[in-house]
């Protein structure tokens, strides 16, 4: 967590165990901010700590995974091009091309050919010992994500390794379990593809895209001022709120969006990252008119289909499965009754024409989850959430991309949240950012998340704000970003790999060095 000293996650309690289709919560515990719950200084996490407190040696799982390596060490090739994809046939070709097609906006990646061609090549599924680690690229609340190569393809990715004791013993399957099942729904030019899974004895893998930029964390810090001019901000916000779109859409409550979060691709767009934290829920659309709105008063969102006809008005109502959690809520506030599902849904809009809104607003979730900073209101509360806590944290996202800053930040964490619940937004003295930039952070961080912009027709409510009048939503994938990272060279970490070796390696072979995985987890 490149930030972690400055904005440290808050996680679930331990005994809360959030599920796709329900919340069960075993315990209610009740969070005392001001003692051992939240640990020490202001950066402490809630709930379970970072790695440094958690007992867990990194450097001992890196020499446990390279003796799995050994195990099974696979011979090299120096190219995928050296593959013959049309003869890589076997079993499980058929599984690997289904995959393939479920996400036909990634179809035409070329790793995916690659991790074919050797599994094509050498039989059985992916393992550890199919990849050399480049590098560690950081570590999070549940592992460690490396920079991989696929052996003798070139092909690099992002690997997230998990020890499959640690979670257990730290209650975070359900963590682990979320982040596999969301990343393998996703087929997002914004948001991770995940090429495979697997597991060994200890570890369990999540094979990722790999994302060259770094984050816009890092990126704002190097910027003049450390904040991003408004074009440059409105460049990533907008692919973002297209992230966050599609993510709702697909039953997604993302809940942990920060700069940090947000990765920088070689092409310099964005990639949504890490979605352990994130809520899922089970939609099951079903079809009904407009003045049958009222038999829809238990769903949890209403899909309007922006392309059907108005004098139709027909709308499509999808119906997650229902969950509503035990109550859970911290001792800071005194947290009012969470209110009924019916009462929060209106159908009623004032548009005349049809539009999209596919948010699964009444998603609940009463899990205190997030990063102080970012927190939304109702979440410190206890009030229970749904996805409009996106658009709180996309708020405070625009505010700090924008002034190099968060809006509610006090001296510690429990300051910090007193602040996000009672004190009114304030921008910074000679804040030189638009009317419009002002007035859009302005009605995402109303604190009542009913009142909330985005509440009501979600993405597409913030898409019509002013802020982002000239933006063309279709094609802003093609848009040239602002800055463009230098291109990646994977032979500087070749070269460092080789100055690192002990000197008795140094007269071998390339072939020799790149295959002892042991002195790549030794490196690293
Ligand atoms: N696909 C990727 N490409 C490049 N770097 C990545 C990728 N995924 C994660 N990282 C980097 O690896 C680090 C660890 O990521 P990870 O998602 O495990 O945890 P986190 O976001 O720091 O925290 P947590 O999971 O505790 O919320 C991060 O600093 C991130 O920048």
């Amino acid at each position: 967590m490149s930030k972690a000293s400055e904005n440290s996650s808050i996680t679930e309690p331990s005994s809360l165990q959030v599920s796709f289709h329900e919340i069960s919560i075993n315990t209610s515990p009740s969070i005392d901010f001001g003692s051992s719950t939240v640990t020490g200084s202001d950066n402490t996490s809630l709930g379970s700590p970072k790695m440094s407190e958690s007992g867990m040696d990194f450097k001992n799982v890196d020499v446990i995974e390279c003796e799995e390596f050994e195990e099974s060490e696979k011979s090299s090739f120096s190219s995928v091009s050296n593959c013959n994809v049309v003869e890589a046939r076997d079993v499980h070709e058929s599984s690997f091309r289904s995959v393939c097609l479920s996400k036909p906006h990634k179809g035409n990646d070329v790793r995916w050919d690659a991790i074919q061609c050797v599994q094509g090549r050498e039989g059985g599924e992916l393992g550890l010992g199919h990849f050399r680690l480049l590098k560690k690229l950081g570590f999070g609340d549940i592992g460690s994500v490396y920079l991989a190569e696929l052996r003798s393809t070139g092909s690099l990715f992002a690997m997230k390794v998990m020890d499959k004791g640690m979670l257990v013993s730290r209650k975070k399957v359900a963590r682990a379990q979320t982040e596999r099942d969301i990343l393998s729904l996703l087929d997002h030019p914004f948001l991770p593809t995940l090429y495979s899974h697997f597991e060994t004895e200890k570890f369990s893998c999540l094979l990722m895209e790999f994302c060259s930029g770094g984050d816009l964390h890092l990126l704002r810090q190097r910027q003049p001022r450390k904040h991003f001019s408004e074009q440059a901000a409105r460049f990533y916000v907008s692919e973002v709120l297209l992230a966050l779109e599609y993510l709702h859409m697909m039953g997604v409550v993302y809940r942990d969006l920060k700069p940090e979060n947000v990765l920088v691709r070689e092409d310099g767009h964005i990639m949504l990252s890490d979605f352990d934290l994130s809520l899922r829920s089970f939609v099951s659309p079903t079809l009904l008119t407009s003045n049958q709105g009222s038999s829809c008063t238990n769903s949890s969102y209403c899909i309007q289909p922006s392309c059907i006809d108005p004098a139709c008005k027909l709308s499509v109502c999808a119906q997650p499965s229902c969950y509503q959690p035990t109550c859970f809520k911290p001792s800071l506030f005194n947290s009012k009754p969470t209110k009924s599902r019916t009462e929060r849904i209106n159908f009623s809009t004032s548009d005349s024409l049809p539009v999209l809104v596919a948010e699964p607003t009444e998603a609940r979730s009463m899990s205190f989850v997030g990063t102080h900073e970012y927190l939304a209101p109702e979440i410190i509360r206890g009030d229970g959430h749904g996805s409009s806590v996106d658009w709180w944290t996309f708020g405070i996202f625009l505010y700090e991309l924008l002034h190099g800053k968060t809006p509610f930040k006090g001296n510690g964490n429990r300051e910090t949240l007193f602040n996000v619940v009672g004190n009114p937004l304030k921008f910074p003295e000679g804040s030189s950012i638009s009317f419009a930039a002002k007035d859009l952070i302005r009605g995402l961080l109303v604190k009542d998340p009913k009142k909330r912009l985005g509440f009501k027709r979600g993405a597409t409510e913030i898409k019509q704000h002013p802020f982002f009048e000239n933006v063309n939503w279709a094609l802003i994938r093609s848009t040239t970003p602002p800055q463009i990272p230098k291109p990646f060279d994977v032979a500087v970490f070749n070269q460092t790999l080789k100055s690192s070796l002990p000197s008795n390696h140094k007269s071998g072979s390339d072939s020799e060095r790149s295959s002892g995985p042991y002195l790549d987890f030794e490196f690293f």
